[in-house]
């Protein structure tokens, strides 16, 4: 039985995305030495005791062995979101140039149910930019003809004043579009978030609970999480596409006009630059890809380093130095790793700009050419240049864009499968309800596997419970009660036999209809960072709001819960969010009681209780157990427990080994054969009375 611990330093996954995203957003990775560095270079100042320590850790740390810290690694065991950075790794321009259509249909549908409204006027104003864009350019042409003709220079002056007014109105209308072009991005963005998550979330909630026994599916979800963060960077990315391109078109028109031969050639100065950008971006990449173990490695000890339940552990083994030993060593891995590729992206970036500058000369040599030859005026060739900065930037900016909307596209294709998936994994709706309160309940022939497990957990158990009945399941560790139990819950879908309610089977009628007739006290329940009223109430929610804020006050009685309420600064007003300043903490007995509260104020004709005492002493037990009793008058009882002594009045008892029913009766019916149910109570019970000079089953 895994009791809830809240010393344990349990994993949290969401804390750990943060951090991954973090370390996506800025960590670059390394090949795997097994040798820290240990130069001279890298010893601390003296005087710098921090420093000193993580040194001193990290010689210590030289010696240690990754097998036998971290265990064997599964190296086929590839998660979703690797997957994804191998497939960027692979994927060539011309892939991406193919898949450009998708993704930006893909963005537009996004935006599109977020914000229609928002879209429309995004792209209009994009529109109206790049044709302001162009006027301006033209605009300059004009200015620059007035100026250079032949004739007295007011008057020339005097010429050039309209366009140089239309060169100013442009510039003005420029920035009055980026304005409003921001004002719409930020109004668009934080809505495709919302809806992105909104909808992962709603299904996070309704799919089978089964389904995160998978775990594939599990790692999808992290996946699906952070690529629904990609929806609104993609939206942002297409609209600076759409932007660079409408600039490019502006520009490209522009030198069209002025001579067809000046825009192919401002295309290939352009090339070797974005070769170069996505070039380096694939180096990042690679690297990063290589060292994930280690990085996956490194913030596993920063959480846990930092975490408070683990904070107690680490200083009573005396775990400080080894964990930063690893740490520091770890990220000195890491930061010899970016030396590397930062050298690369160095030399990557100088052999681009060296040959696109040559590119560009080129250019600039044609546009003497034309002049020379008489083919262009002097003013078309100042207006040249200016379109070919525009261009260039253009450009410039659109491959750099392009690289990272095509691992948005990637990042945001995780969360549309894991949707995909989600949507299938939701238990379809039907229309017959379960009977309101079943006299009789049965498992039968109940067979159940976990996910990718090969063992069941279940064989042909078959069990009946009655109302007024209190029936227990007792059985070693790992014997398959929990899992009974979920079954009868209606939490997991039998692969064999059924559940039946009065005869109905229960995979023939509305899930919820089912779960609304039960209330569970979960090995594993929930401390809910809410009130303490809320932590009561979350057993039924619309109670709370038809009954009253008071309602909860007869359930936290009956369980005990009153009196740790009753402590607390603010009564049923106290906050437990023990994560925030305010919250209060409760000892993992206080938090039983209220979980168990809980369970009574749901008030349901089937009340499951797994382990509801492995944190309770020996009084609150008694309550409890006495509780449980009187609940079974008028309903049913499903009841798990080891304390042995809180099921001999159970009317009856199930015993469970290796998810086989192996014997049934009530407790002077299995205390009078040999067996585990005698085995264990004897035990247990030995532990209570002077075996020497007593029959322990009679304790
Ligand atoms: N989510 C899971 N995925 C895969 N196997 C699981 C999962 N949960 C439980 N099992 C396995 O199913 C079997 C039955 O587990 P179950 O939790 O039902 O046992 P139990 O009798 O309640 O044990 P305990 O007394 O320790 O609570 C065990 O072998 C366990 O390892």
């Amino acid at each position: 039985m895994r009791t809830p611990l809240k010393t344990t330093c349990a994993p949290g996954r969401a804390r750990t995305l943060r951090i991954v995203e973090n370390e996506i957003a800025g960590g670059g990775p390394i090949p795997t030495p097994r040798e820290p560095p240990a130069s001279t270079a890298d010893a601390p100042p003296a005087g710098d005791p921090p420093a000193e320590r993580a040194a001193q850790a990290a010689r210590t740390a030289g010696e240690r062995d990754t097998v036998l810290t971290y265990g064997r690694v599964d190296e086929n065991a590839v998660r979703s979101w690797e997957r994804q950075e191998r497939t960027l790794q692979r994927t060539g321009v011309r892939t991406m140039a193919r898949r450009l259509p998708g993704l930006l249909r893909l963005a537009w549908s996004v935006a599109w149910e977020a914000d229609r409204a928002g879209l429309v006027v995004m792209v209009v104003l994009r529109v109206l930019a790049g044709v302001v864009e162009a006027l301006g350019l033209l605009a300059v042409a004009g200015a620059l003809t007035a100026v250079l003709r032949d004739g007295p220079t007011p008057q020339r002056l005097r010429d050039a004043v309209p366009a140089v007014i239309l060169v100013v109105a442009a510039g003005v209308a420029r920035s009055g579009l980026a304005a409003a072009t921001s004002l719409i991005q930020a109004r668009l963005g934080p809505r495709v978030d919302r809806a992105s998550l909104v909808r992962l979330l709603d299904l996070a909630t309704r799919t089978s609970v089964m389904a995160f026994d998978d775990p594939t599916f599990v790692d999808d979800l992290e996946a699906a999480e952070r690529g629904a963060a990609s929806g609104r960077q993609l939206v942002d990315n297409a609209i600076e596409v759409l932007t660079a391109a409408i600039r490019i078109a502006a520009a490209g028109g522009v030198l069209g006009v002025l001579h067809p031969a000046l825009l192919p050639l401002l295309v290939l100065s352009i090339l070797p630059d974005g070769w170069a950008s996505l070039r380096s971006a694939r180096l990042a990449h690679a690297s990063w890809l290589q060292r994930l173990p280690q990085v996956r490695r490194q913030w596993m000890l920063r959480y846990r380093m930092t975490d408070r339940d683990c904070a107690a552990e680490i200083r009573s083994f005396g775990l400080g130095p080894f964990l930063l030993g690893e740490y520091t060593a770890l990220a000195r891995e890491q930061e010899a790793e970016q030396v590397r590729v930062g050298r690369g992206q160095a030399r990557y970036r100088l052999t681009g700009e060296a040959i696109s500058g040559l590119a560009l000369g080129l250019v600039y040599g044609v546009l003497v050419a034309l002049l020379d030859a008489g083919v262009m005026p002097l003013a078309a060739a100042g207006t040249a240049v200016l379109a070919i900065r525009t261009g260039r930037g253009a450009m410039e900016s659109a491959l750099t864009t392009l690289n990272s909307a095509y691992e948005n596209f990637l990042y945001f294709g995780e969360y549309r499968s894991w949707i995909a998936q989600a949507e299938e994994r939701v238990p379809e709706e039907r229309t017959p309800r379960a009977p309101g309160a079943p006299a009789l309940i049965r498992a039968e022939n109940v067979t159940y596997t976990y996910p990718r497990t090969d063992k069941p957990a279940l064989r042909g158990v078959t069990i009946e419970l009655r109302r007024g009945e209190v029936v227990a399941l007792v059985g070693v560790n790992g014997s398959g009660k929990s899992t009974l139990a979920k079954v009868v819950a209606g939490l997991y879908e039998p692969d064999g036999g059924a559940v039946t309610w009065d005869g109905v089977d229960l995979a023939a009628v509305d899930p919820d209809s089912v779960r609304e007739r039960i209330a569970v006290i979960p090995q594993d329940y929930t401390q809910w960072p809410m009130s303490a009223r809320m932590n009561i109430a979350v057993g039924r929610v619309g109670r709370l709001r038809a009954d009253g804020p008071d309602s909860v006050v007869p359930a936290a009685r009956a369980t005990g819960a009153d009196e740790v309420i009753e402590g607390l600064p603010h009564g049923y007003d106290t906050s437990l969010a023990r994560q925030y300043t305010a919250g209060h903490d409760l000892s993992g007995g206080q938090w039983q009681r209220i979980a168990c509260a809980r369970a009574v104020y749901r008030d349901a004709p089937l009340l499951i209780a797994d382990e509801p005492s492995a944190a309770l002493d020996a009084r609150a037990e008694q309550t409890l157990f006495t509780l449980i009793r009187e609940l079974g008058h008028d309903r049913t009882v499903l009841l798990i427990t080891h304390r042995l002594a809180s099921v001999r009045s159970a009317d009856r008892i199930y015993v469970l080994d290796g998810g086989v029913v192996v014997d049934q009766g009530d407790h002077e019916d299995l205390m009078t054969r040999p067996g585990i149910y005698r085995d264990l109570f004897t035990l247990q019970a030995s532990q209570f009375v002077d075996t020497t000079s007593g029959d322990p089953s009679a304790a």
